[in-house]
Order: structure tokens, then sequence, then C-alpha cells
């Protein structure tokens, strides 16, 4: 009998339980990067972009897109100061109503390497948190999934409040494949660059900003001119794994330009907008990342979960 037969939570429930049991659970909204903003703009992509994807918004055409912002935390009263990483989401709006999203977050790297280390990692945080954990028990936990967040927690470490989400990188963590018109299969991680030089505030400037400032300045830029980005792909080489999100690949490997995007102005969410990263149109296909493809079921559930207000 499987695990639903039985009626025992999945592994992408226990996942977003584990998220509400950290965070507090907040009716209505998503159960992570709960606080964000979308804006209208278009995609034009740069010609060499179709030497390596058949996907149609690398291809000649212009393609508006849904843009949402936001901070990272579960919870949607949390200062825009204090929520550390920042993340774009991008979807691409197709012909006949199909749509190919691109999600990022402003560190290169996650904390887990699984679904189940980002279940265990959160339980011990929150066991944490709650002090429910003995010494032994927490040196513990620390040396099971130090390694694999290692990275991750040295990335926020250094971050500190932007004083803008369009002068700040993005990355998509994850890996996946661009696939050619001769059917040539190549590994690549997106970034988006600013076109804005890469700013952040100082310690007496952020003692000035409102909780949302993120959106009020964002709001304001886009009135007098457009934000950009531009969106690159990195180009994995033989070694580099596919399969790993708390790992980068060498800074030195090529980038190539696959295009521009513009942000010309705020607009309202969508009904049932879900940035699905798995959802990904013909000439690109994910990679093996047990977390990318994870990330479907879950954000299915959170998505649930606000429809009903719960
Ligand atoms: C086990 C891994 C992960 C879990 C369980 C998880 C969970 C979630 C959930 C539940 C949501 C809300 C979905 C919704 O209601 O629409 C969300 C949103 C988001 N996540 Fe993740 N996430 C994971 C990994 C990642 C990674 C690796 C990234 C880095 C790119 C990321 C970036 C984002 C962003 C930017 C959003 C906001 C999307 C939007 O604006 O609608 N997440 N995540």
């Amino acid at each position: 009998m499987g695990n639903q037969a039985m009626n025992q939570p999945t592994l992408a429930q226990r996942a977003v339980d584990s998220i509400e049991d950290f965070a507090g659970r907040h009716p209505g909204h998503r159960r992570a990067h709960a606080k964000g903003a979308c804006y209208r703009g278009e995609f034009t992509p740069n010609p060499e972009a179709a030497r390596y994807t058949t996907a149609v918004h690398f291809q000649e055409e212009r393609t508006p897109v849904i843009v949402r912002f936001s901070n990272s935390s579960p919870d949607p009263s949390q200062s825009d100061l204090l929520s550390p990483a920042k993340g774009i989401a991008v979807q691409f709006q197709l012909p006949d109503g199909e749509v190919t999203n691109l999600v990022a977050v402003s560190i290169p790297v996650f904390f887990a390497r699984t679904p189940e280390s980002f279940v265990d990692i959160l339980k011990m945080v929150t066991a944490f948190e709650h002090k429910e954990l003995s010494f032994k028990e927490k040196v513990a936990g620390v040396i099971e999934h130090f390694g694999e967040s290692r990275h991750a927690l040295l990335e926020v470490a250094k971050l500190k409040p932007p004083t803008s989400y369009a002068e700040l990188p993005y990355y998509s963590i994850h890996a996946f494949f661009m696939v050619n018109a001769e059917g040539v299969r190549r590994p690549i991680k997106y970034e988006w660059e600013p076109d804005a030089d890469i700013h952040h505030l100082s310690a007496a400037e952020a003692k000035e900003q409102s909780p949302d400032y993120l959106e009020t300045e964002f709001s304001q830029r886009i009135r007098i001119a457009p934000a950009g980005f531009t969106l690159k792909a990195v180009l994995g080489e033989e070694d580099d794994p596919t399969d790993d999100s708390t790992q980068k690949w060498p800074d030195k490997r090529e980038r190539i330009i696959l295009g521009h995007l513009t942000i010309t102005e705020a607009t309202s969410e969508p009904e049932n907008l879900v940035m699905d990263p798995t959802v990904v149109t013909s000439g690109i296909e994910l990679s093996n990342d047990p977390i990318l493809n994870f990330r479907h079921e879950a954000y299915a559930i959170s998505h649930h979960r606000r429809s009903l207000h719960e």
C-alpha cells in the first residue's frame, strides 16, 4: 500500500508542514517567499541563444512576462531589512497560452542537497529555536548537515539589505539543459545581471527604511524608467554537477547572453499564479537535481493551502 493510501503525509507535505512549524501558518500566503510584488514587462532574446535551444522565448520574438520579486521569509509581515535572500520569479507568456517559468534568488547555492535533508534541517532548526535539543543532539545535527549547508550559510552571512530589487544579481541555483535544433543537450545555470550597479544599504541608510521599502522603491523607479536585467547562461562542463544545489560551478565557466528583461509597470498578482520552476517549455529540460524536481509538488501543496485560505 502506498504512503497516500495509508494517509501518511508525503515528503512534500512534510516539507511544507516543516516550513509552517518553523515560521508559523500565514493563511492565504505562499509558504515561502510570502511577501512579494508583481510587475509586467518583456523579454528580448539575444540571437545567439537560438544556437543553444529551440525554446520559443529564445527565438526572434519578444515575449511578455510577469515578474514577481519577493522576500524569502515565509512570514509576509517580515520587514524587507530582515528577510535575507530576495527572489525574482519570471513567467514568460508564450503563444497559445503556454508559459515557462524561471525562478531565481540572490544567492547562488541552496542549503540542502535532497528533500529529505531539507526536512531534517528545518526540523533541527525549529527544535533548536524552541530549545528542544540537548547539547549532544545539536552537535550531532550540525555535524550531519554542516557540510552540505556550509556554502549557503557563508553566502547568507555575506548578504546585506539591498538598495533595490533592481540592484541585485539573481541565480537559478539549479542546472537545466538547453536542447538545440540538432538535438545537442548542454547543461546550463541561469544568472540575471542587473543593468543598474549592485548596491547595498549602509547601516545608517538601513535605519531610515520602512518595512516595505523594496516594493515602494521599485514601483517609484519604474514610473521614471524601466528596470532591466541581462539573462546569462553559465555553460556547464564535463564534471560540473547537475544534481547538487549546494555546489557552485567554477566562476571561470563561460557565460553566454540569452537576452534582456525590461520591467515596465506594476500589476496586481494574476489569479492562481504559481511560479513552479519545473514548468519549462520544449527546448529546455530539467536536470536530475532532486531539489528542483521536488519543488513541483511542494509548490502545488502551498498553492492549494493558500487558495483555501489556510
Ligand atoms: C526543498 C526545496 C524547496 C522548497 C520545499 C521550497 C518551497 C517553496 C514554497 C512552498 C513556495 C511557495 C509556492 C507557492 O505557494 O506558489 C516557494 C516559493 C519560492 N521559492 Fe522555493 N522552495 C525550495 C527551494 C527553492 C530554491 C532552491 C529556490 C532558488 C531558486 C527557491 C526560490 C523560491 C522563490 C523565488 C519563490 C517565490 C516564487 C513566487 O514569487 O511565486 N526555492 N518555495
